[in-house]
């Protein structure tokens, strides 16, 4: 591809860029920010070419445009994205809600509508900006594509075989799934861990409490270090589904709670081995998903799914 435009040049859009450049299938990335410091940064690291805060010089001549922002940005992007992209070229997103997506692109996009294929990478941390960019952020990681109906097949089958070549599995559902697991997988532990940790720095004495934790509390916790922002808009892009969520939480949480009440030591021991058992099953089996096939030739080959070499 000639030139690829990536707006917000962040982890996911930064890893994207450096992704498809290392596999060579992109000859120029121009960045559209907001802020020139984290411009900057990304040309000094190689992820840009170009950079400007001009949404219409960003996408003027590109063949693909991501738009890696948060997903508060989305609507006011898609509404000058109907004028601005080329004729020809794809548009897609990172962003990590579906629904709200979709509802926006149908709302601004207009003709253009055809050539937007939503996704969302589902690999990350929870580091932000260039810097914290990399080449191999997507590999052995899924990139869920929720296609509309009114997507192009060509244009799905374009996304598709980028993510691909940066080394992703890439299934597809429908918006409405994807939310509704991603609010109970992502975006619920993501305000628990937020909770928890902004309850005790609210305490008189919270520097007492993590003055103690250790690495039980760093596991929990390493999320609640990620993008403030970023996560407003997630909460309340995807409300609906977060609060099912949160209400199915609760009444587990009460559940537990009468338990202690209860001194029921057999009741909670079964909860907690009902889980560590749900836990390991998911670990061995997301390790088995990266097992290479006996016959595979390269490491770009995982069981039940083909990733290209990255040459297209
Ligand atoms: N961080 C993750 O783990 C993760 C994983 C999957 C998907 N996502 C999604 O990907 C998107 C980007 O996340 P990230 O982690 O790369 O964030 P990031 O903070 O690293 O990067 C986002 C960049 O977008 C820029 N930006 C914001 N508004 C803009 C605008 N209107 N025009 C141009 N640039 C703008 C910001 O200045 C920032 O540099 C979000 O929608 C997020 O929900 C994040
Ligand atoms: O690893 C992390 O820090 C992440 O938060 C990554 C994570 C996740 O919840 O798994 C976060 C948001 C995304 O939309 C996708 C992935």
């Amino acid at each position: 591809m000639r030139r690829l435009t990536i707006v917000g040049v962040g982890l996911i859009g930064g890893s994207f860029a450096l992704s498809l450049k290392a596999a060579g299938l992109v000859r120029e990335v121009v960045g559209v920010g907001r802020s020139q410091a984290n411009l900057d940064t990304a040309l000094e690291l190689g992820i840009l070419d170009q950079a400007t805060t001009s949404l219409a010089q960003g996408v003027e001549g590109s063949e693909l445009v991501l738009l890696s922002t948060p997903v508060g940005q989305m609507g006011d992007l898609f509404r000058q994205l109907r004028d601005l992209l080329p004729p020809g070229a794809v548009l897609t997103d990172g962003g990590s809600t579906k629904s709200d997506v979709a509802a926006l692109a149908r709302a601004h996009l207009g003709e253009r509508l055809a050539d937007f294929v939503p996704g969302h990478p589902i690999a990350g941390a929870e580091f932000s900006g260039a810097s914290a960019a990399r080449a191999d952020l997507y590999r052995h990681k899924q990139v869920v594509l929720t296609p509309l109906p009114e997507s192009s097949p060509v244009a799905v089958a374009r996304v598709r075989q980028l993510w691909q070549a940066c080394g992703a599995l890439v299934p597809e559902m429908s918006p409405a799934q994807h939310d509704r697991i991603f609010a109970a997988v992502s975006h619920l532990p993501h305000l628990l861990s937020f909770a928890l940790v902004e309850e005790l720095a609210r305490r008189p004495d919270g520097e007492v409490f993590f003055q103690y934790a250790a690495s039980g509390f760093r596991d929990f916790t390493r999320i609640a270090s990620s993008h403030p922002e970023m996560w407003r808009d997630i909460s309340l892009a995807n409300r609906e589904a977060l609060l099912q969520e949160l209400e199915a939480y609760q009444a587990q949480l009460l559940r537990l709670r009468q338990m202690l009440l209860e001194h029921d030591a057999a009741g909670l021991e079964a909860v907690f081995a009902t889980s560590r058992q749900a836990r390991n099953a998911w670990l061995d089996k997301k390790k088995q998903a990266l097992q290479p096939l006996p016959d595979a030739a390269s490491s770009n080959r995982i069981a039940g799914n083909e990733v290209p070499d990255g040459k297209s």
